[in-house]
Formats: structure tokens, C-alpha cells, sequence
């Protein structure tokens, strides 16, 4: 769930003390926001508790979280020449071996009970952050450089998935056992950019981590491609060489099966607001999310991330009633 810990009251009180980043930076207590959903719910995975923005702060875009503001960058890419003077071929250890070591100390206290997962931001969502600075509602200064300088485009996402691929290979050393990838900006891109400048850098990911890893006999694990927004490319992505698909919330559960055959696993999707709702309606559209995904190849999720102002009450109620309802229809199968 992400962005998740704000809702949570000890995640709030551990930010009183500690700015966002420094607890990026710190394995333990990265470990222990990682935990703390862990300990409250019967959840059936973490996730590292970090950032997809820590791979654009190693290349040299500042970004800070600045309290009661929110995101805030510096060092934007104003024009193709800022590529030049970003890193591009750092040491993904040295830089980002913090990653690495908290889910190392992540693995050990979880002691098994449940899968860790490690994760990225997808090369244009990164892209996007490192040329808007934010959430933008058009995207428009990053999409400007998608038909203003293609070929320069096409370099910073190169560059972006080589990094993307190590970090991950690196992720998986360290004990990661399931890896997803967060393309959250494919929406504003429409199905033409998203085939020119997303789809070929997901497929790129996968191919060449598998490879990898292969290469260094390290067992494989799963890998989820989350295209936020991307209803224009679900058969593509399904096809793109990840064993699970993340859907968000406005994709129909039957559509998605259809169009993504017999094979690839779905995750998602329940409207993160529909949290708001009383505990026994949460309970009712979990119902109804469940039997129409089946209880196969799915793994029960929100379609987005939570906001601050959700009841951990309605997470757990979230939680519990996948377990209810699909022990239910595992039952009388
Ligand atoms: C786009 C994106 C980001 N970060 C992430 C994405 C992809 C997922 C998506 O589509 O939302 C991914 C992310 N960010 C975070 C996680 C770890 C899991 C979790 O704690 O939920 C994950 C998987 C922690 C976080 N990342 C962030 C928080 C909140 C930090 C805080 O305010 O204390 C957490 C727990 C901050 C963050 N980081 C980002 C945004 C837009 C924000 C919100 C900033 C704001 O509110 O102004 C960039």
C-alpha cells in the first residue's frame, strides 16, 4: 500500500522526530516503519519502507520533504543539455546500499512470517519527477520533451533503466522476494507515447533481470508491473515478461482477465476511497472484488495508495474480509 504509513498514528509520531529520507537512509528504522502495518494486521506481505525518488536524489535531483509542504526538488531538467550534467553511472552500491542493507535487516526481523517486497519507480514516472518536480495534473513540461526532444528522451530513460535494472538485481541480493515496479504516471501518456517511451523500458526491466539474476545463479522471484492508469495497454502488459499485473481502480476485473489470458496474475484493485465506507460495505465490496477476480492467480489489493486521513479500522476490515471471503469461496470450490 503506498505512501501507506501516514495513516497509521506510530508512523506519524516516528515523523515527528525523523525527516522522511533520513528514515530512508537508516536500515533500522527503515525496518521498523516497515513493520508497523506487519504488527497491526494480518497482511500477507511487506513492503520496504523507501522511495522511488531515492534513484533521481543519486543523480543528482535534490529532493527534500520539506514538513507541512510536502515534495520539494531542486536541480530540476529544464532542457536535454541537464542530462549531461546528472549521474548516470554511479556506484548503485555506494549510493544506494542503505536500500540494500534495510531489507537485509527487513528479511531477518521478519523472520519468515511474510514475504518481503522491494520495489521501483518505472523509468518515465522517474522522468517525469525529475522534469515537473511533483504531481502535475497535465504533465505537460514532461511530456513537451517527449515530442520536442525524443531522442534525448530516449536517452534519459536508457540511462534510467540501467540504473532501474541494478538496483533491482541489487534488491533481490539483499533478500527481496517479490519485486514490483511503479510506473504511476502511464496514464498521461495514452496509448502511443506509453508504446514509444514506458512499454519497451518495462519489457527492457524484466527481461533483463531475469537475465541477471540467471546469470549469477540467484533463483528468480516474482516481478508485478504496476501502469497506473494504463486501461490502454493491459494486453501489452500482461505480455511484458512479469508474473503479476497490478490494476487499478477504475479496471472492470472481467476485462482484466480476458485481456490478459490464462497466466499472469492479477493484483488490486478496490477504490482506496471506498475505505471511507462503514466496515460492513468495505466488507460487501470486498465480496464482490473477490468472486469476480477468483480466488487464483490474485492477490487481493487497494487499486492506489491510502490517504492520511483513512481509519487504520477500515484497513483492517479490508484485510480481514479478503481472508473471509476467500477462504469462503476456497471452501466451496
Ligand atoms: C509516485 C510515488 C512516490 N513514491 C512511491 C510512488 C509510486 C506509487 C504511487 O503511484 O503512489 C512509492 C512509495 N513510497 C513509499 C513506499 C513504501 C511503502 C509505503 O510506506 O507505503 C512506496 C512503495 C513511502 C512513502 N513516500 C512518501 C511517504 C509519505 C511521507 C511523509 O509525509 O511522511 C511515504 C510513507 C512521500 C511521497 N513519495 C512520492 C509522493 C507523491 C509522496 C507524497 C508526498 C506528499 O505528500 O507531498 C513519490
Amino acid at each position: 500500500m503506498r505512501q501507506a504509513g501516514r495513516y497509521l498514528p506510530e508512523f506519524r509520531e516516528f515523523r515527528t522526530k525523523h525527516e522522511f529520507f533520513e528514515i530512508c537512509r537508516n536500515p533500522e528504522m527503515a525496518c521498523e516503519i516497515t513493520l508497523q502495518p506487519i504488527r497491526r494486521f494480518d497482511l500477507d506481505a511487506a513492503i520496504i519502507f523507501s522511495d522511488i525518488l531515492v534513484i533521481p536524489q543519486a543523480m543528482g535531483v535534490d529532493v527534500k520533504m520539506v514538513a507541512g509542504k510536502g515534495l520539494e526538488f531542486d536541480n530540476l531538467l529544464k532542457s536535454p543539455e541537464d542530462i549531461d550534467r546528472l549521474n548516470c553511472t554511479f556506484d548503485i552500491k555506494k549510493e544506494l546500499g542503505y536500500v540494500f542493507d534495510a531489507i537485509t535487516v527487513t528479511r531477518h526481523k521478519l523472520e519468515g512470517k511474510v514475504p518481503l517486497i522491494g520495489f521501483s519507480g518505472a523509468p518515465w514516472t522517474l522522468m517525469s519527477y525529475m522534469i515537473e518536480g511533483g504531481s502535475s495534473s497535465t504533465s505537460s513540461k514532461a511530456k513537451r520533451w517527449l515530442y520536442a526532444h525524443p531522442e534525448a528522451s530516449q536517452r534519459l530513460l536508457q540511462a534510467l533503466t540501467d540504473i532501474i535494472i541494478e538496483y533491482l538485481v541489487g534488491q533481490v541480493m539483499a533478500g527481496a522476494q517479490a519485486l514490483q515496479l511503479f510506473e504511476s504516471n502511464a496514464g498521461i501518456l495514452g496509448h502511443s507515447l506509453f508504446s514509444k517511451f514506458s512499454l519497451p523500458y518495462i519489457r527492457q526491466i524484466s527481461t533483463r533481470v531475469k537475465a541477471r539474476l540467471a546469470e549469477q545463479s540467484i533463483t528468480a522471484v516474482p516481478m508485478i508491473v504496476f501502469a497506473k492508469d494504463a486501461h490502454f495497454a493491459l494486453e501489452e502488459l500482461s505480455q511484458s515478461g512479469y508474473e503479476v499485473m497490478g490494476l487499478d481502480w477504475t479496471v472492470k476485473p472481467q476485462n482484466a482477465r480476458r485481456l490478459s489470458g490464462a497466466t499472469v496474475t492479477l493484483q488490486g484493485n478496490m477504490d482506496p476511497c471506498a475505505l471511507y465506507a462503514p466496515k460492513e460495505s468495505i466488507g460487501k465490496i470486498v465480496k464482490e472484488m473477490v468472486s469476480k477476480f477468483g480466488t487464483q492467480r490474485y492477490i487481493a489489493n487497494l487499486g492506489h495508495g491510502m490517504y492520511p486521513d483513512m481509519d487504520p479500522e477500515a484497513v483492517k476490515a479490508f484485510v480481514d474480509a479478503v481472508h473471509e471471503h476467500s477462504a469462503a469461496m476456497n471452501a466451496s470450490n
